[in-house]
């Protein structure tokens, strides 16, 4: 197993022109790490993604890879060390599974990579970890939501990093297919002491899955600790807005959430009404 990668967020501030997203976030992901990021829409989760994979550069403060200032790493440097699955990215007409996930392979190695267009183990693997090898010829715009779900999964993978960051890797997935993500992305991260960063809105699943929770409000890290302390009706209620009971899991002990209602009060306040 090759040595793993933290991450360290320094007094990040960044925003969008007239926006305002992050003010001031201090993290430390530790090497090895499954953390699970949450908070409400648009309140600058995928944005931090972004920040730490080097696609978008702090206003003030800096992000670190396994000590490695992101700013002083070429793009090519960083995407050998990190790979971002996206919320969304739209399929070329026609391309194949494999072609994209062979992708995975040409960010990381650059122009000399798109010569290989033999059969390449990493990508093998790639399709394998997430169960999708039975598809490789299939054009990708003809699969479901779902399965193009876990195509672009196998194209985070593909990148072969130390470092995972997935924004909504369970998004359009059945129940039965979320939980075999989630398990696979827990899988892999024993198995290949990968550092993932996972954006979750089902509290139940970033509780049970993850070893850390870190809640985002305000444009700040407003918790961050193990789901078993920081899962709390006080979570529920200033971080996500709404009323809820937390109880425990019988038998794995995780903090298990009742949520009941909205609470009134949210501000939408980076928003143009
Ligand atoms: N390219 C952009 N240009 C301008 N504003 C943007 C851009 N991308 C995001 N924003 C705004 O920045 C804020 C944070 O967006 P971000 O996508 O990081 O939120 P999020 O927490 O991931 O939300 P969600 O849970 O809805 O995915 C939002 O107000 C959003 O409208």
């Amino acid at each position: 197993m090759t040595e793993s990668l933290g991450i360290t967020v320094e007094g990040v501030h960044f925003g969008y022109p007239e926006r305002p997203v992050l003010r001031g976030v201090d993290l430390a992901v530790r090497p090895g790490e499954l953390t699970a990021l949450v908070g409400l829409n648009g309140c600058g989760k995928s944005t931090l993604l972004r920040l730490a994979a080097g696609l978008l550069r702090p206003a003030r403060g800096r992000v670190l890879l396994g000590g490695d200032d992101l700013a002083r790493l070429s793009r090519r440097d960083t995407a050998r060390r990190v790979a971002l699955l996206h919320q969304s990215a739209p399929a070329v007409p026609g391309m194949t599974v494999r072609q994209l996930v062979r992708q995975g392979r040409y960010a990381a190695r650059g122009p000399l990579g798109m010569l290989r267009e033999g059969d390449d183990p990493v990508v093998r693997r790639a399709l394998r970890d997430v169960g999708v090898e039975s598809w490789a010829e299939r054009p990708v715009d003809a699969l479901s939501g779902g399965e193009r779900q876990r195509v672009r999964l196998a194209t985070a993978l593909a990148q072969d990093t130390r470092v995972l960051l997935l924004d909504e890797p369970t998004t359009y997935l059945d129940l039965h297919h979320q939980l075999d993500v989630l398990r696979t992305v827990v899988r892999l991260r024993e198995e290949r002491g990968l550092t993932v960063v996972m954006v979750l809105h089902d509290l139940a699943h970033a509780a049970r899955f993850a070893e850390r929770l870190v809640a985002l409000r305000d444009g700040r890290v407003a918790a961050d600790g193990p789901p078993r302390e920081v899962v709390t009706p006080g979570l529920l209620a200033d971080v996500l807005r709404v009323a809820g009971r937390v109880g425990r899991d019988p038998e794995g002990g995780w903090p298990v959430c009742y949520p009941d209602h909205p609470l009134p009060g949210v501000e939408y306040e980076n928003h143009i009404h």
